[in-house]
C-alpha cells in the first residue's frame, strides 16, 4: 500500500535558522515559564545560561517537541510547529537529552543506545554502525556491554549523550550534560560538542558558565522567562568588569548582564 505523504515530511530542507521563535511562550504546569521569547539559532554550539527558575529546561523541552507551545511561534528546522502538525519526521532530525531520562535497568549500553535509534527510526541496517560510533564518541566503548545499572552517574549520562547523538541530528538539545562529569570527561566533551557544532545546530543548557567559554560560540543569557542576551563567549566577557561577581571573567560578564536586567 502506498503511504500518503504528510505535509511535515515534504516539507522544504532549506531554512535560514534551525530554530527560529517569536514571542514564544511555553507553559510549565500553571506557570507560563516561557513567556515571549524571541531566538534565532543556526549550525554551531550555542550556551543557554541562565538562573534557576529562568526556563531553561522548559524551553528545551518545546523545542525537542515535548511540550507544545501556548502562544507566539516556533519553527524547528524550517518545520512550524504551532497548531497540531505531524511532528514524526522532524522528531527523526532532533536529538535532546533530558536532565533525567528513563531506561530499562537491565539493557546494556549499546542495547540502551540500539533501542533509542530504533525508535528514532534509523534505518535497520545502519543501526550497528550508528550506535558503534555514538558509543565510541561518548568514551563507553569499554563498557558497551554492560548493563545500565552497573553504570556510574558520569557513565549513564554519558549513555544518555549516545543515545542523543546516534542518530546525526540536525539539532541537539542537550539539558545540563555535564553534571556527574568528571574534569577529564568534561574536557572531552567540550571537544565532542565542538565537532558537533560544525554541522548541526547544538543548544547546551548548563549553569557551568566556563564549559560555554571552551565550547560554544554562542550564547543566550535567559531570565524570567525571556532572552536578555544573545552574542558570542567574547560579548559576555566584554560585559564584565571587576567589580562583578565572578572567578573569571566569563563568570564576571555573565553576572553584569544578568544585573543589568534586573535593575532595569
Ligand atoms: N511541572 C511544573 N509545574 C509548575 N511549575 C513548574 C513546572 N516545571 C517548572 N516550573 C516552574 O517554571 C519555571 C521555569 O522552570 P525551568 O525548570 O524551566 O527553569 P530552569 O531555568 O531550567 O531552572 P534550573 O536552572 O533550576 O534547572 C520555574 O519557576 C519552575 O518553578
Amino acid at each position: 500500500m502506498v503511504r500518503a505523504v504528510n505535509p511535515t515530511e515534504s516539507a522544504p530542507t532549506r531554512y535560514a535558522w534551525e530554530v527560529q521563535a517569536s514571542g514564544l511562550r511555553v507553559r510549565a504546569g500553571k506557570r507560563m515559564a516561557v513567556d515571549g521569547l524571541d531566538l534565532r539559532l543556526g549550525t554551531g554550539v550555542h550556551g543557554l545560561l541562565g538562573p534557576n527558575g529562568a526556563g531553561k529546561t522548559t524551553l528545551i523541552r518545546a523545542l525537542a517537541t515535548v511540550l507544545h507551545p501556548a502562544g507566539g511561534n516556533l519553527e524547528l528546522l524550517g518545520v512550524p510547529v504551532n497548531g497540531r502538525p505531524d511532528l514524526r519526521a522532524l522528531r527523526r532530525r532532533l536529538g535532546y537529552l533530558p536532565q533525567e531520562f528513563g531506561y530499562y535497568p537491565k539493557f546494556t549500553v549499546r542495547e540502551f543506545v540500539e533501542y533509542m535509534a530504533w525508535l528514532k527510526e534509523v534505518d535497520k541496517q545502519d543501526i550497528p554502525g550508528a550506535v558503534q560510533r555514538a558509543i565510541e564518541r561518548v568514551g563507553l566503548a569499554d563498557r558497551a556491554e554492560d548493563r545500565m545499572k552497573t553504570l556510574s552517574g558520569g557513565m549513564l549520562r554519558r549513555a544518555g549523550i549516545a543515545q542523543a547523538v546516534v542518530n546525526d541530528p540536525d539539532l541537539l538539545l542537550l539539558d545540563e550534560p555535564t553534571v556527574g562529569l568528571d574534569p577529564a570527561q568534561r574536557l572531552e566533551f567540550r571537544a565532542l560538542l565542538r565537532a558537533l557544532g560544525e554541522r548541526s545546530c547544538v543548544l547546551v543548557s548548563t549553569h557551568l558558565v566556563e564549559d560555554v567559554a571552551a565550547a560554544c560560540s554562542r550564547v543566550v543569557l535567559m531570565a524570567s522567562g525571556r532572552s536578555v542576551f544573545q552574542g558570542t563567549p567574547d560579548e559576555v566577557v566584554a560585559a564584565g568588569g571587576t567589580d562583578d561577581v565572578g572567578d573569571s571573567p566569563m563568570e564576571r560578564g555573565y553576572s553584569a548582564l544578568l544585573a543589568a536586567e534586573v535593575t532595569r
